[in-house]
């Protein structure tokens, strides 16, 4: 996908009562702040300000709601593993499920246990090992992965700022025993053809990019939207791709705490370490909140809050919107 000299970013929302209930959703959420922990297992992230909260809602008919800090950047860690995914289907198709499952693990994201016993083939593309077997196959097809998905990112946001950040790819590398464990593991098993450092370069380079809550909602809109990106209009991937992401998100993308994001929220979600979350409400919205503090499971505690609270509120939301735009509602 190369970027188009007419790639668009989205306008701010047109309807006053929308961007109100954002910014009410947002002032509600805050009230969640002081709870949970900043990741600090990756030092660099450690010294995130907890107090930061950003919510961004992307429709897809091109308005975009924002809140509180929606344009700043940080590190999107996990939230990388949708592209990754999405890359390399379009690049391998489903020749890649004979080495990912696409199953939940039930277990934290970082967890070897599994990896022994089913010998090498992660539960599904959005635990860690699961991510550094995409990332294997987009080593073997592009010469340098990270760059090209950097490259994609900014063509389905319409920012050609986004980075790469060097500082905490280098304090992945630093603290990497873990994820070198389960790349080793996946080698010693046959499921990983490259070599290690390799892999794991390309897959923490991936997981330093820096977006905003904006960049994120505007680039994935293309899950709610039959695959269609919002920016160039292109198809960045097929209609049947994208409802079988948003499938893993739903059944994988929160780890071991899916089920209970599905029972409270409802919808397909991939959540990263950096506290961001993207969610989809399909053919109709995507959304990202971000606020650095997770709980246990390594997700976003006001982030997760916010979430819930705009999933109650989509009749409202379809509602005003079919107002505004009746044949842009499905
Ligand atoms: N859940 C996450 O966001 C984890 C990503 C992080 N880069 C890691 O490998 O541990």
């Amino acid at each position: 996908m190369t970027t188009p000299s007419h790639a668009a970013r989205p306008r701010p929302g047109g309807s006053p009562a929308l961007q109100a209930w954002v910014d009410e959703i947002a002032d509600r959420a805050r009230s969640r702040l002081g709870t949970g922990r900043v990741a600090d297992y990756i030092p660099a992230l450690a010294d995130q300000d907890p107090e930061r909260f950003g919510l961004a809602v992307c429709t897809n008919d091109g308005q975009l709601y924002t809140a509180g800090d929606a344009e700043m950047p940080f590190s999107i860690q996990s939230l990388s593993k949708v592209l990754l995914l999405s890359l390399a289907l379009r690049t391998h198709g489903d020749a890649l499920w004979q080495r990912v499952g696409l199953n939940p693990s039930g277990m934290p994201f970082n967890s070897l246990m599994q990896l022994e016993t089913e010998r090498g083939k992660p539960r599904n593309p959005f635990i860690n090992a699961g991510a550094i077997v995409v990332a294997d196959h987009l080593v073997g097809a592009f010469a340098t992965p990270s760059k090209h998905l950097r490259d994609i990112a900014r063509t389905l946001s319409g920012n050609a700022g986004i980075l790469i950040d060097r500082q905490v790819l280098a304090s992945e590398w630093q603290h990497r025993a873990r994820n070198a464990a389960a790349a080793y593991l996946m080698k010693a098993f046959g499921n990983l053809d490259n070599e290690v450092d390799e892999v794991l370069e390309a897959y923490f380079a991936c997981c330093a990019l820096r977006m905003s809550c904006a960049d994120l909602a505007i680039a994935l809109n293309y899950l709610a939207a039959d695959g269609r990106a919002l920016t160039t209009g292109e198809r960045f991937v097929p209609p049947a791709m994208a409802q079988r992401i948003n499938a893993l998100m739903f059944t994988s993308g929160m780890y071991d705490a899916a089920g209970d994001f599905a029972y409270r929220v409802g919808l397909p979600a991939k959540s990263g370490v950096g506290g961001g979350i993207v969610a989809i409400v399909p053919g109709r919205l995507s959304i990202c909140a971000w606020s650095p503090a997770l709980d246990a499971s390594g997700n976003s505690v006001a982030a997760q809050y916010a979430l819930e609270r705009i999933s109650e509120g989509l009749g409202r939301w379809s509602q005003e919107a079919g107002r505004l735009a009746p044949a842009s509602v499905s």
